[in-house]
């Protein structure tokens, strides 16, 4: 199958570009901003072998990496998921992961990304 025309991969990128602002605006704390140290997590980079943050996805955006949906939503799986397997449950990184999860998910629900598709021009 040909590759995706350029307007199509034009329209990803405007729509990733809206959904990843919705989602920082629900990381306000800017927890998921930047990717984690061993600085500031003693071990990071030992026990998480594929680190994800909003900057890095931004990045990504801007590269043309992601092809679909999909792929974009799985970057923002694996940062919520990798914060919940260092951070242990009682800490407010957990805590702030399992609560952007589930409202990534919601925001990035087909529904909602449908009616989202026929607003943008
Ligand atoms: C996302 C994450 O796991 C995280 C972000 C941070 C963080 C993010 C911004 C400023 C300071 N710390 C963090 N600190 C200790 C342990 C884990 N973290």
């Amino acid at each position: 199958v040909q590759g995706k025309g350029k307007n199509a991969s034009a329209a990803l990128t405007q729509l990733l570009e809206y959904l990843l602002k919705q989602l920082e605006k629900k990381d306000p704390q800017q927890v998921f901003a930047w990717p984690v140290t061993d600085a500031i997590a003693p071990g990071y980079s030992s026990i998480i072998s594929q680190p994800m943050d909003f900057s890095t996805m931004k990045q990504k955006i801007e590269d043309n990496c992601y092809t679909t949906l999909k792929e974009f939503e799985s970057d923002f799986e694996l940062m919520c998921n990798n914060c919940m397997t260092y951070n242990q449950q009682d800490t407010i990184y957990y805590k702030a992961a399992k609560k952007l999860l589930h409202i990534g998910l919601k925001i990035m629900a087909p529904e909602k990304v449908l009616s989202l598709k026929r607003e943008l021009p």
